[in-house]
């Protein structure tokens, strides 16, 4: 995942994605209710394993398909069923996630109402691996047949990684192995994983919240309009990006209100104290971010939505401010889901006026993080004459 070029890769197939989904919103018609939340994780969906892999799955079209019958899709039916068994055993996986985690063994096996939800799950994380390998063994023999093709994707550099194709490992030979089948499985699934559903989740609640404060969106769109001037359409390149200042501070206040990777876990290697208190090796410790997000010893009326907080240089808020972990274990997705976020924002607010067609936000929350459901909008042609 980082190699030189990733960004433009996130990029491209960012601009790429989208161009393709809206061509499917706009067959739909103007007053279409478009599910979001389902959008979203097909489009997470497709892009993370295009960029992680260099493969092209269609979870997109498919959803098309089952809404309509327009024939806007001409991709072979058997590939299309492929992307459709791989995104439904992705969701099932991901749903059960919290009783495999949380439960122990005895408990999520033989207990009567988790029994099943585990089979469940266990079965779909064995289709999800299953697929994964095949991806992993089909494109070792890619490898091995092509001597001078340059695959520059996580998966090939995962696979050449400390072997004779692999610069570094050619010039240095450095005392190490190649990766294992498992190995490489078990780092394109985590990607898979953490770049789809919480990227997924993020993009909705940035939505909804700059669709419910019209002055937000207001200040976005004159930030939008001196970038792009009046060209709706231009994709949108890194340099774009990087000027997205205000932007930023949009996709910052709305995940200190509504984190939806709420909490993570730690166990500490060593005895140690912390808040006065002494822990043995081995204690759990739940990182709780929302406790620091919205506290109001740190944060002004921490309820309030409000991006202007994230302008000034007030260090306070800077350094109590978490949204993707921190230390080693940090988000190592974080560049390419700032990608998206501002990408998709840029591009949606720039063209469209966006309705939510629910006024409240559907969420569940769980353990450590929180899952937006049934989120609907209704998309037209912006009135340029309005804004
Ligand atoms: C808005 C989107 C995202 C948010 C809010 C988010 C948030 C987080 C958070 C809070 C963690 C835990 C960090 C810690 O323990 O300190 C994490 C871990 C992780 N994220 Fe993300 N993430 C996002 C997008 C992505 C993307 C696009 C990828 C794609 C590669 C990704 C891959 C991962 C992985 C693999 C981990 C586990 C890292 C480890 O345990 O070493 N995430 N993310």
């Amino acid at each position: 995942m980082l190699v030189p070029n990733f960004n433009i890769k996130a990029v491209d197939s960012t601009n790429n994605i989208w161009k393709e989904m809206e061509k499917y919103w706009n067959s739909l018609g103007d007053d279409y209710q478009i599910d979001f939340t389902e959008w979203m994780q097909r489009f997470t969906i497709d892009m993370i394993i295009e960029i992680t892999t260099g493969k092209r799955t269609y979870t997109l079209p498919v959803y098309f398909n089952k809404l309509t019958t327009k024939k806007l899709v001409d991709i072979p039916p058997a590939i299309l069923d492929d992307s459709e068994y791989f995104i439904h055993n992705m969701q099932k996986y991901i749903s059960t996630f919290t009783t495999l985690a949380v439960f122990p063994y005895y408990i999520r096996h033989y207990m009567p109402i988790l029994r099943n939800i585990t089979k469940v799950g266990i079965e779909c994380r064995n289709n999800v691996h299953g697929k994964i390998l095949e991806i992993i063994k089909n494109r070792r023999k890619e490898i091995e047949e092509n001597n001078d093709v340059v695959f520059d994707d996580m998966l090939t550099l995962l696979i050449v990684a400390n072997t004779e194709r692999d610069e570094i490992y050619k010039n240095s030979k450095p005392n190490l192995r190649p990766m294992t089948d498992d190995e490489i499985l078990g780092n394109i699934r985590d990607a898979f994983i953490g770049g789809s559903e919480t990227t997924k989740n993020a993009i909705c609640v940035l939505v909804y919240y700059i669709c419910k404060h019209p002055n937000v969106l207001k200040n976005l769109r004159q930030e939008l309009d001196m970038i792009f001037g009046d060209y709706l359409d231009r994709p949108f390149i890194l340099d774009d990006l990087s000027e997205l200042k205000y932007c930023e501070t949009v996709i910052n206040e709305s995940a200190r209100m509504h984190h939806i990777a709420h909490s993570v876990r730690r166990v500490n290697s060593e005895p140690d104290e912390v808040l006065g208190y002494q822990w043995p090796a081995s204690s759990e410790f739940l990182m709780f971010f929302e406790g620091s997000n919205k506290n109001p010893q740190y944060w002004k009326d921490p309820e309030v939505f409000n991006p202007d907080r994230f302008m000034s240089d007030d260090k306070i808020v800077k350094r109590n401010f978490i949204l993707f972990g921190g230390g080693v274990r940090h988000c190592p997705g974080k560049k390419l889901a700032m990608i998206q976020m501002k990408g998709i924002i840029a591009t949606l607010f720039r063209k469209y006026d966006v309705t939510l067609v629910n006024e409240e936000l559907h969420y569940k929350s769980m353990l450590s993080n929180s899952i937006i459901n049934g989120m609907f909008i209704k998309i037209k042609l912006r009135n340029m004459a309005f804004h």
